[in-house]
């Protein structure tokens, strides 16, 4: 077993065991989308403002389909380094195998795959004050043969709960169900595929520590492992979610976050890991496109609810969010300093 890479190591506050032995059991809402619109729509907008997360069940997304990608996933996995590293994503291209991922400074204990809904996309140099762009495009592996195919099928699927999630989230905020199609042409949403081996050490490292997720929304898969934990608004303390046969995880994210003025707020949330069992979870980030501006709609501000946030391109933070993920950084991620900044200066 020998000793843990201290790039590993959670500080104390942080670590998976460090919370209050939980007496009552809590869920998150898990909600079913065979119901009247009305119903669904209410349920959903409570979720969105007391958790931040909730699970659907009859989504639409066929168990053939999201099998398929599961099995594709796992085969990928268990290929050697360094066939997985022959699609390893570098400083240029964000997308392809990454086993180094970092949160917040500390490594997290998984590995990675991710790819483009869109195959490729157009974003901002950072370099560039010129509004130049560059184009990103999957890498995909020889094998396991039907990979591409399988993950293609899934992340079409998921692209339309997506959108009818988002729809329904819409209208919840009293809005038209349409309202933020527009800013999903030219998307770049992406899925990854997350393994997360068995650690010897689970109370020193985190399969992936605390943090929001910075899209619209996440519509997540999970194996029936367990090890997510959510924030739970009202005490800080981690839930749980226990993994529900054939259901998806949706998390709102920052943007709805800033769409809503806070009226949803995107909720931390982290992965602990077990010496037992390794465990498998897909996450879709719906993300729009680069030239989208987002800010707190106008509808939903007045006089009394001034504007919480300043606009920013979503285009530009996520050209600064994959380079800072990229490597360990000596300083916080942009994606924290990014919102606090946009609070103050609202
Ligand atoms: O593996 C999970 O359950 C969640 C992963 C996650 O939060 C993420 O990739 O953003
Ligand atoms: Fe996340």
């Amino acid at each position: 077993m020998g000793d843990i890479d201290p790039a590993f190591i959670q500080s104390t506050e942080h670590r998976a065991n460090n919370h209050k032995k939980l007496v009552e059991v809590v869920e998150i809402p898990v909600i079913d989308m065979l119901q009247s619109r009305e119903e669904l729509i209410s349920k959903i907008g409570r979720a969105c403002e007391e958790w931040g997360f909730f699970q659907v069940t009859n989504h639409g997304v066929s168990s053939e389909v999201s099998s398929r990608a599961e099995a594709a996933a796992k085969m990928f996995f268990e290929q050697s380094t360094e066939e997985k590293r022959k699609v390893k994503r570098d400083e240029v291209n964000a997308m392809g195998y990454h086993d180094g991922e970092h949160t917040k400074n500390v490594r997290d204990w998984k590995e990675v795959f991710d790819y483009l809904v869109q195959n490729s996309a157009q974003v901002p140099l950072i370099e560039s004050h010129e509004k130049e762009l560059r184009t990103i495009t999957n890498q995909w592996p020889q094998s396991p043969p039907d990979f591409r195919e399988a993950l293609e099928e899934y992340s079409r699927e998921v692209e339309k709960l997506a959108y009818k999630l988002l729809e329904l989230i819409s209208l919840s905020l009293g809005l038209a169900g349409d309202k933020f199609h527009g800013c999903f042409k030219d998307q770049l949403s992406m899925v990854r595929l997350n393994h997360y081996p068995p650690c010897p050490f689970p109370d020193l490292a985190l399969g992936v520590g605390r943090h929001k997720d910075s899209g619209a929304l996440t519509v997540l898969a999970q194996d029936d492992v367990g090890g997510l934990q959510v924030k739970r608004k009202s005490d800080g303390e981690w839930i749980p979610v226990t993994p529900t046969p054939g259901a998806f995880i949706i998390n709102v994210g920052d943007m709805v976050q800033v769409w809503s003025n806070d009226k949803y707020e995107s909720v931390e949330h982290r992965v602990v890991v077990n010496t037992e069992r390794e465990r498998f979870s897909i996450p879709f980030f719906f993300f729009p496109s680069h030239k989208v501006m987002v800010k707190p709609v106008e509808e939903l501000v007045n006089e009394k609810n001034p504007p919480r946030y300043r606009e920013y391109n979503w285009g530009h933070f996520y050209a600064h969010r994959n380079r800072t993920d990229f490597k360990k950084l000596h300083h916080s991620s942009v994606h924290h300093i990014l919102l606090i900044k946009l609070k103050e200066l609202a």
